[in-house]
């Protein structure tokens, strides 16, 4: 990986928590060459801030998440936490799969406590175990579940234990992909509450991949949108700034709820193919350049452009 990155104390203080800049990541094609996934990705992230990625199977979503987490690593491009270079993996930042990833052969009390005793290596076996219980106990694992093995708990309770371990670590950057695809509404809808319960008592940020848009605009301070592969690009940061805390039921009746739906549904249906690929015939990069949109709460400040990019009313429907 290729940095000119400055991470001095002086240049970190008045960065973003998290900043990613000029990624791609390019695989051996069959028969010969490569194929670029994705390239020029740019995004950062706030401390504390929950962000969620959507785009067409294959764009990359995934691969960017496991670049961040240390477990591949970009072809070109920067990834800056914290002022430090991400190289690798490591405990400050924890991974939630969809299929739970759990240690088989472990209870979910030692899932979990497998990773907090890697974190707190001074802890005593008995503060191990407390801070253990107690995220198990934030996902509602107790009363015996917490003894139980993965292959006694259902889907739902093994996707609590991933997020009680991820948690559990304290990690400043959680990476979630997809973690509840494979789920029902109902358990699905309960772990939701669950996750944005545990994240609104941290100061930790969260990079979510999901397909789901009514799940991304429920959980999201921020949705980024990509184009679809090869050489996929982020084309759009939209901004949710829907009121905390939200409900599900709730959340339908908020005046920007239905614009930025539509938004979302336009940008995967037709936006995400028509802004897919090379470049312009002038040489221009095709998208030109990420958009930071915003939908408009008070009618005045419709059609203005912010500090925080372009404030679109919430009646216009998407370009
Ligand atoms: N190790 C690898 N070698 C070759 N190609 C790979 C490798 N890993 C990923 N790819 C390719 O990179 C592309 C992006 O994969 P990735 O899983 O990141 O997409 P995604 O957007 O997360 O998709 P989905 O939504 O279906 O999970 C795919 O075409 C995949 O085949």
């Amino acid at each position: 990986m290729t940095t000119g990155t400055d991470t001095t104390p002086s240049a970190t203080a008045t960065r973003p928590f998290l900043e990613v800049s000029g990624l791609a990541r390019r695989f051996p094609a069959r028969g010969g060459g490569t194929v670029t996934v994705f390239e020029h990705v740019d995004f950062t992230m706030d401390r504390g801030e929950f962000v969620c990625v959507i785009g067409h199977s294959g764009c990359g979503k995934s691969t960017i998440l496991n670049i961040l987490a240390g477990l591949d690593t970009a072809s070109t491009g920067a990834l800056v936490m914290d002022g430090h270079e991400i190289s690798g993996p490591g405990l400050d930042r924890g991974v939630v799969f969809q299929n739970y990833s759990l240690l088989p052969w472990a209870s979910a009390l030692d899932n979990v406590i497998f990773g907090v005793r890697a974190r707190h290596r001074s802890w005593s076996r008995a503060q191990i175990r407390a801070h253990a219980l107690a995220h198990l106990a934030k996902v509602g694992l107790t009363g015996g579940a917490e003894h139980r093995k993965p292959s006694e708990l259902s889907g739902g309770m093994r996707q609590r234990v991933s997020i009680a371990r991820a948690f559990a670590i304290e990690p400043r950057l959680l990476l979630l992909d997809e973690p509840f695809g494979a789920l029902d509404a109902l358990t699905r809808g309960t772990i939701q509450d669950e996750l944005i319960r545990i994240w609104s008592g941290t100061d930790q940020s969260v990079f979510m991949i999901t397909h789901d848009v009514d799940e991304a605009i429920l959980l999201a301070d921020r949705i980024l949108l990509m184009t679809n592969g090869p050489r996929a690009r982020i084309a759009e940061s939209v901004v949710i700034d829907i009121p905390r805390p939200r409900a599900r039921d709730t959340i339908l009746h908020d005046p920007a709820y239905y614009a930025i739906r539509n938004h979302l549904v336009e940008f995967l249906t037709r936006r995400s193919r028509e802004l897919a690929g090379g470049d312009a015939a002038d040489g221009a990069t095709h998208p030109p350049a990420s958009r930071t949109i915003r939908f408009a709460r008070n009618p005045a400040e419709a059609g203005s452009s912010g500090p925080d990019g372009e404030i679109v009313p919430l009646i216009r429907a998407a370009r």
